[in-house]
């Protein structure tokens, strides 16, 4: 059957090039099409997009929509099948780094690959020396051994200090005996660990010679190569069912107990420290930080999955605010669409552009994610400070606006946002860990506060602020200054903008730091003060976000109308964060009242520009209907018959008699027939 395309007349208004604006959503023309061959790849494949199940009727196949209705089980060993699938397809079709790891995504399953991929090998690329990745690297990269990164416990995951777990060097056999000495240091939470992976790198107590050394990373054996047993003196299984239907409960959050397991002594990882045959304890020439290099790999990759994940949601209640009506028909006319609504449009639009402007600073951090580690390689350690605390920093303010703005889309989509099939309450259930694990997000917020307040505290002493604190160095000037719009349309120049943002951040920061001299512990000031630390850190961290946008805009972008759309969508984004923040603004002393009501005027101006394109820049994300995996944001905005058609499926409704009438709905109705007969 033919299929009509509700959205078509919204996606005539458009005044740029979605194919052009595509590429630039991708980062590249070979990113787009890369994502764009792998996204259909996925869709038009039953065994990588559907789920198989064996029931009473044999096997039966779930779309991505359905998936919300199955038990974990089953789940969870469709998601080994696909994973096996799709490692044979890699291997198979010779698929690039980057081919695979689209794969991956566009399955759109939490799956012990995530972790494999993600944290393990990225951590024996950061600790290990030369001989330890020449071994170990292509065990990984050929999945010979399955890998997971155990760092976590049941009493600490923050405080990676306070970890538990000993590695206790026994000079007599040159190995090292791991254990967990108290209930509170079994290993928990670690993706993988549970079911599938052979082997962990494991975050442990180093001690030689009765002495601690802190923690260091080690590679254990945890599985039998042969039949998956867990090998002796390791307790190994799942946490437990997570938060929503399907959702995480795909991957196996795992438990770990070491109970004086022995392992060679080359496998401690030893770019940071090592450990000699006779139980001496040496200090490389690199910073101890790198410990935590791969925590850093990580949340860097996460601003790319946040903007990816918040345009999904986007998708989603863009169109569906188009197609859906309500209120103000006339003679019998069509009732208004809820896009239409300034106050659909003051909380979509700001979500829009926040995906644009995720997907800029994610770009941005990758390459001075690689940009530091080249100089890493080359012992020049000068930027890891910085990169730890934008990483930190970028990844928390992404990831908390991306939990919280799919929850707004949901919402956004009324009633209908509720049901699973809306693909709207899995994908918040799926992605909202993402503010706790790789640092909870106001733990890392600290990070960067504390890196703000090195920075303040140094700025007497002459040393010149670089790279994203650069502006620090125009403390006098950005103490001082006064905005100095006078109509609304001022609010669009860059400089504008840019100054009010450097403006608050400095202020903000240098207030901290004055209330911080002010106690005689600076650590209980500290703690004191943390609020007003977290506000300041994310004044900053905002302040990267719109500077990076502003930046991707001095740089030639080709393509009819594209230019002008960025420049509104960083406008939304700049001034949406303006208004919302308006407080610190004033406060600071930089606007006055009258400045942020033009700030708001413009806001709503703006809002009216890209009212057209909406759906438009919806589409530029180049989302397949199977991967956004829902029925209100289909491309082709055939909402309610597909809605319609799907509640008839839930299993609830595979008889009109539900089971337990008998048992439990007959008697009442009895009992209320005889009533009525009294
Ligand atoms: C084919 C390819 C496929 C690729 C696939 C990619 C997939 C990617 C997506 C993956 C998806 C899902 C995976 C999700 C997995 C989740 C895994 C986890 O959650 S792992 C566990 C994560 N745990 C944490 O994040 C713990 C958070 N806590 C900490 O990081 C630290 O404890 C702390 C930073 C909060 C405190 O550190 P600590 O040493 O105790 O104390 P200080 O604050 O005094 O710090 C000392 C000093 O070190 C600096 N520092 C701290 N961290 C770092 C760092 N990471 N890098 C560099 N420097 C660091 C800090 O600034 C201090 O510096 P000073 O100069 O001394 O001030
Ligand atoms: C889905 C999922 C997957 C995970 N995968 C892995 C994995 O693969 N490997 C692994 O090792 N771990 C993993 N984790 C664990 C994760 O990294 C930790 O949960 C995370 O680092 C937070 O630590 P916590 O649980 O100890 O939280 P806590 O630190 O106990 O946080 C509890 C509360 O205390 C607050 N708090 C803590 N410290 C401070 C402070 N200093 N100042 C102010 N407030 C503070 C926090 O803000 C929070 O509100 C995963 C977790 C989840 C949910």
């Amino acid at each position: 059957m033919e299929s009509i395309d509700y959205l078509a007349e919204e996606r005539k208004k458009a005044e740029f090039n979605v194919d052009e604006m595509k590429i630039v959503w991708a980062g590249s023309r070979r990113a787009f099409e890369v994502s764009d061959y792998i996204s259909k790849l996925v869709a038009d494949d039953p065994d990588l997009s559907f789920i198989f199940i064996e029931c009473h009727r044999g096997i039966q196949g779930f779309s991505k929509e359905e998936r919300t209705m199955l038990p974990r089980k089953e789940l969870f060993k469709n998601t080994l099948r696909k994973s096996a699938y799709s490692w044979k397809h890699i291997i198979d079709h010779q698929l690039s780094e980057e081919e695979a790891e689209r794969l991956r995504y566009f399955v759109d399953e939490p799956a012990f690959i995530d972790s494999h991929l993600g944290v393990f090998i990225p951590a024996i690329k950061g600790q290990g020396t030369k001989e330890q990745l020449k071994k170990w690297l292509p065990l990984a990269y050929k999945m010979q051994i399955i890998g997971c990164y155990a760092q976590t416990e049941l009493g600490h995951g923050s405080n990676v200090q306070g970890l538990e777990t000993t590695a206790t060097f026994d000079p007599r056999t040159d190995e090292f005996v791991i254990h967990s000495p108290t209930l509170t240091s079994s290993k928990w939470w670690p993706g993988g660990l549970g079911k599938v992976s052979t082997h962990a790198i494991v975050y442990a107590r180093l001690i030689t010679d009765g002495k601690d050394h802190g923690i260091n990373g080690f590679i254990v054996q945890l599985r039998s190569l042969e039949d998956h047993k867990p090998l002796p003196g390791i307790t190994v299984g799942d946490i437990g069912t997570k938060f929503g239907n399907g959702a995480y409960n795909t991957m196996d959050n795992g438990v770990l107990r070491f109970d004086h397991v022995r392992i060679p002594r080359d496998q401690m990882l030893m770019r940071v420290a090592q450990v000699t045959k006779d139980g001496k304890y040496v200090q490389s020439d690199v910073p101890r930080q790198l410990l935590y290099e791969s925590m850093v790999y990580t949340r860097q990759a996460l601003v790319t999955y946040a903007s990816g994940a918040l345009s999904r949601a986007v998708c989603i209640a863009t169109r569906y605010s188009a197609v859906r009506r309500q209120f103000g028909s006339q003679n019998g006319g069509q009732e208004i669409q809820v896009i239409d609504y300034k106050t659909q449009q003051s909380r979509l639009f700001p979500l829009l552009a926040s995906a644009y402007a995720f997907r800029f600073v994610g770009e941005w951090l990758k390459w001075f994610y690689t940009d530091v580690t080249q100089r890493l390689q080359a012992n020049d350690f000068s930027t890891l400070p910085e990169l730890h605390a934008t990483t930190a920093g970028i990844k928390s303010l992404t990831t908390t606006a991306t939990a919280d703005g799919i929850e707004e889309c949901r919402k956004l989509c009324g009633g209908h946002g509720y049901l699973c099939s809306s693909g709207l309450p899995e994908l918040y259930a799926v992605y909202v860990p993402a503010c706790t694990f790789e640092g909870d997000n106001v733990v890392l917020l600290l990070q960067v506060a504390r890196f703000l307040m090195k920075t303040v505290s140094q700025l007497s002493s002459g040393k010149k602020p670089t790279g994203t604190i650069a502006y620090m160095g125009k403390i006098e000037h950005l103490m001082q200054c006064r905005s100095d719009v006078e109509q609304a349309k001022d609010w669009l120049k860059p400089s504008a903008i840019l100054e009010a943002f450097e403006a608050r951040a400095t202020r903000m920061s240098v207030a901290c730091a004055q209330s911080l001299s002010k106690f005689d512990n600076p650590e209980e000031g500290f703690q004191e003060l943390a609020p007003d630390l977290v506000e300041a850190a994310l004044a900053h961290c905002q302040l990267i976000v719109v500077s990076k946008f502003i930046e991707k805009l001095q740089q030639d972008i080709p393509g009819e109308g594209i230019k002008q759309q960025l420049e509104v969508l960083c406008c939304i984004y700049a001034l949406f964060l303006l208004h919302k923040h308006h407080g610190d603004f004033l406060v600071t002393g930089y606007i006055t009242s009258k400045q942020g009501l033009f700030a708001n005027e413009q806001l709503r101006a703006l809002y009216t520009q890209v009212r057209p394109n909406a759906v438009s820049l919806a589409d530029a994300f180049n989302h397949t209907d199977h991967f956004l995996g829902s029925i209100l944001g289909r491309y082709d905005g055939n909402v309610y018959p597909k809605l319609y058609e799907a509640a008839w499926k839930d299993p609830l409704n595979e008889s009109d008699v539900p089971d337990g009438f008998d048992e439990y709905i007959r008697p009442l109705l009895k009992q209320q027939l005889q009533t009525a007969r009294l």
